[in-house]
């Protein structure tokens, strides 16, 4: 194994999985650490941990037994996958997370690199953009577990670490290698031990890639890699891995309150196709929500996609947190009826699943007792169809596609089915 990769979510894991493969990568996506060692021809395995919005000490905990796994079995380079959009808490989970693998690998410096460009994450003198809006003032600012109201990235990171962060600026980024590398010994004889890296186009992560060569450890979004396969002397491969044929009837589950994924209900829903939204005090009511739901699935299977989502806009969710405080009990409430609904759904024959939200599909696919998913062919940046066998809901072979909250175009309900066809 070249690349060992934790992943703080899930689908920020098949995001990177899906780069990687694209990389040239051979890749192999685990839920959780498996019980016996990773097949003899990956090169990277990517573990999903479900640890963005736990304690920092649970998240710390998972991840250091992740890259405990990883290392025992070969991994040369430790990479720690988290959002684009840096979600995180006050007290974590990045900065603890980092630190740990830090002191694992016997590591003194790393780096910070969440830019995704193909996705219109950029950093900028330490400041994340999303598009052309500043993080703080981007849809996430909203966020109902990790509202990001801060974009300047160095000082987010420095108050949940140890060690002093700094920057790679721009000027030496776009100067190619040999000045990141020198920029790097310059932090590192100051004492700094982690550096946010300025990004803004993938040539700059290119460079970066090269000058990263041989450190233990590397962290960001999945932007970063597009690139590392150079470094092993892999070539990109874009011809999309092959998936067994689909079958079955087609869903959404949606659980993400993010920008792209209310757009994307309301697109569903208003070119009139067969979508149930859920009320989160009726969920918190005892009410059997996931029987209801469930029965109005059978109803509408036949038709083509249905939706299920608990998708809100921001005076919704805030109107949420109001009655149903706190934030993360009532999301936790929610994951677990919408993964319930869908390991129903699966139960009831459908085998193309789109889940929106990574918490979401975190809950989903650990209640359909997915352990391993492969990857195929890219549905929109960031967001591939895979495929996995649900051992808790009959020991079925699935499609699903894990859709970051934010990524896909506002059709991507619809167009995640054609692109992976009948
Ligand atoms: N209507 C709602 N009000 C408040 N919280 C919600 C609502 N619907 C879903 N949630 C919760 O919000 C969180 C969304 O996180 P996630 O699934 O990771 O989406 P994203 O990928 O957009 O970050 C989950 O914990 C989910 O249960
Ligand atoms: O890096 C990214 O933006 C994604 O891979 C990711 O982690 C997104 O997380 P969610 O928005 O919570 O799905």
């Amino acid at each position: 194994m070249r690349l060992g990769c934790i992943a703080d979510d899930f689908t920020g894991a098949t995001d990177l999985a899906n780069n990687l493969v694209r990389s040239g990568l051979r890749t192999v996506q685990t839920v959780g650490v498996p019980g016996g060692p990773p097949p003899a021809d990956a090169d990277a395995v990517v573990v999903a941990l479900k640890s963005r919005t736990v304690p920092a000490r649970e998240a710390v905990e998972q991840s250091l037994s992740a890259a405990t796994w990883l290392r025992r079995n070969g991994a040369e380079q430790l990479y720690f996958k988290y959002c684009s959009t840096f979600d995180s808490t006050d007290e974590g989970n990045i900065g603890p997370v980092t630190e740990a693998l830090m002191d694992l690998a016997g590591c003194d410096f790393t780096v910070a690199a969440p830019a995704f460009p193909d996705n219109q994450r950029t950093v900028y003198q330490g400041h994340l953009f999303v598009g052309d809006r500043l993080l703080h003032e981007s849809g996430m600012r909203h966020h109902p577990l990790t509202p990001m109201t801060d974009s300047d990235l160095v000082r987010v990171l420095q108050a949940q670490c140890r060690r002093t962060v700094g920057l790679i600026g721009h000027s030496s980024v776009a100067a190619g290698p040999a000045a990141i590398g020198e920029r790097i010994g310059r932090l590192r004889s100051e004492g700094v031990g982690l550096a946010v890296l300025d990004t803004v186009c993938n040539e700059d992560l290119v460079h970066a890639g090269a000058a990263l060569r041989g450190l233990p450890l590397v962290t960001g979004g999945s932007g970063l890699g597009i690139t590392l396969a150079r470094n092993w002397g892999v070539e990109p491969d874009t011809a999309a891995a092959r998936l067994p044929a689909p079958r079955g009837a087609a869903a959404v589950v949606a659980g993400s309150c993010s920008e792209a994924t209310n757009r994307q209900v309301e697109h569903f829903t208003a070119a009139g196709l067969p979508a149930l939204g859920l009320d989160p005090v009726e969920i918190a009511s005892g009410a059997d929500v996931p029987g209801a739901a469930l029965e109005w699935a059978g109803r509408h299977l036949g038709e083509g996609p249905v939706l299920i989502y608990s998708t809100a806009r921001p005076e919704a969710v805030r109107e949420t947190r109001r009655r149903l405080p706190p934030a993360a009990e009532a999301g936790e409430m929610i994951e677990d009826v919408l993964s319930r609904i869908a390991r129903g759904l699966v139960g009831h024959g459908v085998g193309r699943l789109v889940v929106a939200g990574g918490e979401t599909s975190g809950a989903c696919v650990r209640a359909l007792g997915v352990s391993r998913l492969r990857t195929g062919a890219q549905i929109d940046p960031g967001v591939p169809w895979c495929h996995a066998v649900a051992e808790d809901a009959g020991g079925v072979p699935v499609h699903i596609a894990l859709k970051s909250g934010n990524f896909g175009t506002d059709d991507f309900f619809t167009k995640a089915f054609d692109v992976l066809g009948r």
